[in-house]
């Protein structure tokens, strides 16, 4: 008996748009209905703090250092076969990095020697609200552009973190989002508690629109000054050998330099017990208690900019004892 073609739902948008949050959202869901997910995440850094938010008993293969849209494309499809074979799931989530180009990780997905095994359902488009509503008046800078081109790829978007914005900016963020994609069905949601219906869908992505989408996505990425919109964006990665006050902490992450996408990690704090997991992502920092079930490297990455990264390096050497 031959298996049946495994879905591939693909979970984009800009660094900390919320994508792991969705992520973590689904899989609930999807244990709740006794299916057998697996997962891929993709992290831009070389330290697997994503991977570690995924329950233990979730085949979860973390692909680190680089960009499955270009750096380490080529590992994408072995990496989806891999899983396939080894633990025949009936669900394929993937969580791209935040400065991914959707249209290239499409063909990673749709390589020929996936085809009559796995099947790419949605690419979902996770957007944080906030940001949006702050930035896209400004819609020449390149992080604006990479979004673009991320919500013109997708088959299905979440206008996520709507807590953090007035109610009656809504129209008019759909309305602009409208511009770049006038079909895919849009959720507005708060931590990805809505609009997880992309799961139902049944209609693979149509490999004849994916190169019409690159070709859009690429004109908006590359536009202006010829630059490819993520090349400019650089990350760095802090180990942490000993605990770090927690007030000097936080009063760096309020001054960090605007280019700074996003900072992340697991630290422990000087004179507490037990370990924290870090999130700051646009200009708003998260820190929470966590027991990894294995042993974990102390660690903050950080990524944005870099000239940004360069200014922010003073304090964070500083943060961390050096
Ligand atoms: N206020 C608010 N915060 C949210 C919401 N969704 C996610 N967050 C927070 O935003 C931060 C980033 O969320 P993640 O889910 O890790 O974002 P991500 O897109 O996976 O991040 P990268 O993989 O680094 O690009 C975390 O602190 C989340 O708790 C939301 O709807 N509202």
């Amino acid at each position: 008996m031959t298996n049946p073609i495994v879905p591939i739902h693909v979970l984009t948008g800009f660094l900390g748009s919320g994508k792991t949050t969705v992520l973590l959202a689904l899989l609930e869901r999807l244990k709740a209905e006794g299916k057998r997910p697996a997962v891929i995440i993709n992290e831009f850094g070389d330290a697997d703090v994503d991977g570690l938010l995924v329950q233990d008993d979730i085949p979860t293969e973390s692909m680190l250092g680089g960009c499955i849209c270009c750096t380490i494309r080529g590992d994408l499809s072995m990496t989806i076969l891999d899983l396939y074979e080894r633990y025949n799931p009936d669900i394929l989530l993937i969580e791209a990095t935040g400065a991914a180009h959707p249209a290239e990780i499409i063909e990673g997905v749709s390589d020929a020697s996936l085809l009559t095994r796995t099947e790419l359902r949605t690419i979902v488009n996770v957007i944080d609200a906030r940001m949006l509503l702050d930035t896209y008046t400004q819609s020449t800078n390149r992080e604006a552009r990479l979004y673009k081109s991320q919500i013109q790829t997708a088959g299905w978007l979440l206008l996520n973190k709507i807590d953090r914005v007035p109610i009656e900016s809504l129209p008019e963020l759909e309305k602009w989002i409208r511009q770049y994609n006038e079909h895919a069905p849009l959720v507005a949601t708060i931590k990805g508690s809505e609009g997880l219906g992309f799961m139902d869908s049944h209609t693979q992505v149509n490999p004849g629109d994916i190169v019409a989408q690159r070709e859009g996505a690429a004109d908006l990425a590359m536009e202006e000054d010829g630059e490819d919109s993520h090349s400019s964006l650089t990350v760095k990665t802090y180990y942490l050998d000993e605990p770090i006050d927690r007030q000097s902490f936080q009063s760096a992450c309020l001054s960090l330099p605007h280019g700074l996408h996003r900072m992340k990690g697991i630290v422990r704090f000087a004179g507490e017990q037990g370990l924290h997991l870090i999130q700051y992502a646009y200009r708003e920092l998260e820190m929470m208690p966590i027991q990894p079930q294995k042993a974990v490297q102390e660690v903050l990455v950080v990524i944005g900019e870099s000239d940004a990264l360069s200014e922010a390096n003073e304090a964070m050497l500083e943060i961390i004892g050096f």
